[in-house]
């Protein structure tokens, strides 16, 4: 199953994109529509709306008065809070429900407008967030739904801002244009990425080789990282020692190929392999055979090692998963750490890649560069080893 979150704030276009990926086949889930079932009459939910708010929040029916609890939930910040408490359990109860009787290979989407203010981010394989500027949200609130403006304001600066929902979108979709715009795009999403994203996890499906080609440094990689890591964390938890960001991509000003390569540190491997399937369910299927390790700094030796891809098509990830019992987790994060703290030496160590990439162009074999790049590199696992035992520094 592939569980993607959908987000945005309110009119930015949530319904009009999650509509779409319902034609194309996923299995919704409107946390809007699951907010109105458990308020329905004679439920639990509505007592306690009743008994926290009085009972002028019902009608004559005896059913909720939408508008008057609108009035007071979002007249302060108190009662806002009040809403959420009493409401948010029983939706997240029901949520649970429906995703679990979600069949094996769906795509599910949940639209759920609190997605970042909640800090959901994490238990989803990827979030998309529709937006549209603040006016005309607005104006689009107000003309095809009737809502009085001060409402629409209200509910937008209760809502998160466009920067905290920046930091958790994996997919940013623009619907400030016509809808046919945003449908086109998420027709391409479907396509290019939640399908494949999908058989990925289902079938642990390996990645097609990577090209060698350099990128240059691309400043949402921390952030993209930050993100890969939070689900791996949400998926693991305490089972692993720490995560992090490592290789080229970490190297701010570093070229890189465009492959996010992040590390788990275990205290064995038995660990790494209880863990497998739910790493691999989580969205990163674990690479078949055997993976190892050669000493980086030239030594002899042989580290096994666990090795997962990242199964999302439009982030390639390799994840690295090491023991403490050997030394390749340390000199992984001492290389990255050194060439962060060293400008000079990662320049040479961009001129270095350059050169390796170049002959691959040129060629298609790295046998005339790869021995010169692993010299500089053993070379470099010396300067780096003295430069930490100079600064203390550790990992
Ligand atoms: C206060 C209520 C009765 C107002 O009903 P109304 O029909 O006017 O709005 P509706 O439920 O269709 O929501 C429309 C939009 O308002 C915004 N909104 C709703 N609740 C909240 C909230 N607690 N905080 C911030 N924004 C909210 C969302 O963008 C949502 O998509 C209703 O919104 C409600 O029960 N809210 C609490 C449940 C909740 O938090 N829902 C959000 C998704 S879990
Ligand atoms: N690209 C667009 N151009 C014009 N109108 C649009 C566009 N996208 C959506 N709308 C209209 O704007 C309103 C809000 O859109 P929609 O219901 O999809 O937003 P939403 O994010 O789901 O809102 P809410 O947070 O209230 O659930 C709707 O009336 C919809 O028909």
């Amino acid at each position: 199953m592939l569980r993607v979150g959908l987000t945005g704030g309110i009119g930015a276009g949530k319904s009009t994109v999650a509509a779409r990926l319902a034609e194309h086949g996923a299995v919704v889930i409107d946390a809007d529509k699951i907010a109105r079932e458990v308020v329905e009459p004679g439920t639990e939910g509505l007592a306690a709306l009743a008994g926290a708010f009085g009972t002028d929040v019902l009608t004559a029916e005896g059913a909720l008065d939408r508008p008057a609890l609108a009035a007071k939930a979002f007249a302060d910040e108190a009662s806002r809070q009040r809403l959420n408490g009493i409401l948010h359990p029983l939706i997240g109860v029901r949520t649970v429900e429906l995703m679990a009787a979600a069949a094996p290979e769906a795509i599910v989407v949940h639209d759920v407008p609190l997605l970042v203010e909640g800090g959901m981010s994490a238990n989803y394989h990827l979030v998309l967030v529709v937006d549209a500027p603040v006016e005309v949200r607005v104006r689009r609130l107000v003309e095809t739904r009737g809502m009085p403006e001060a409402d629409a304001r209200a509910r937008i600066a209760a809502q998160a801002t466009e920067e905290q929902r920046r930091t958790a979108a994996d997919v940013w979709l623009d619907n400030g244009g016509t809808p046919d715009l945003v449908q086109a795009e998420v027709d391409r999403l479907w396509a290019d990425r939640l399908v494949p994203y999908e058989a990925n996890i289902r079938l642990r499906r390996p990645r097609a080789p990577m090209s060698p080609k350099l990128s240059p440094y691309d400043e949402e990689w921390p952030a993209q990282a930050e993100r890969v890591l939070a689900r791996i964390r949400a998926a693991v938890g305490e089972r692993v020692l720490r995560a992090d960001h490592i290789g080229s991509t970490s190297v701010p000003g570093l070229p890189a190929k465009d492959i996010v390569d992040l590390q788990l540190t275990v205290s064995t491997l038995d660990e790494a392999d209880a863990f497998a399937d739910t790493l691999s369910d989580a969205g990163f299927p674990r690479a078949e055979g055997e993976w190892w390790d050669e000493p980086q700094d030239g030594s002899a030796g042989h580290w096994p090692k666990r090795f997962h891809f990242g199964g999302d098509p439009g982030r390639m990830v390799n994840l690295h998963v090491r023991s403490r019992e050997t030394p390749a987790w340390r000199l992984a994060l001492l290389f990255a750490a050194w060439l962060r703290a060293n400008p000079a030496e990662r320049d040479a160590y961009a001129e270095v890649k350059r050169k390796l990439a170049e002959d691959h162009a040129a060629d298609g074999t790295v046998e005339a560069y790869a021995q010169e790049k692993q010299d500089w590199v053993d070379a470099a696992f010396r300067r780096a080893e003295a430069w930490a035992a100079a600064t203390g520094w550790t990992p």
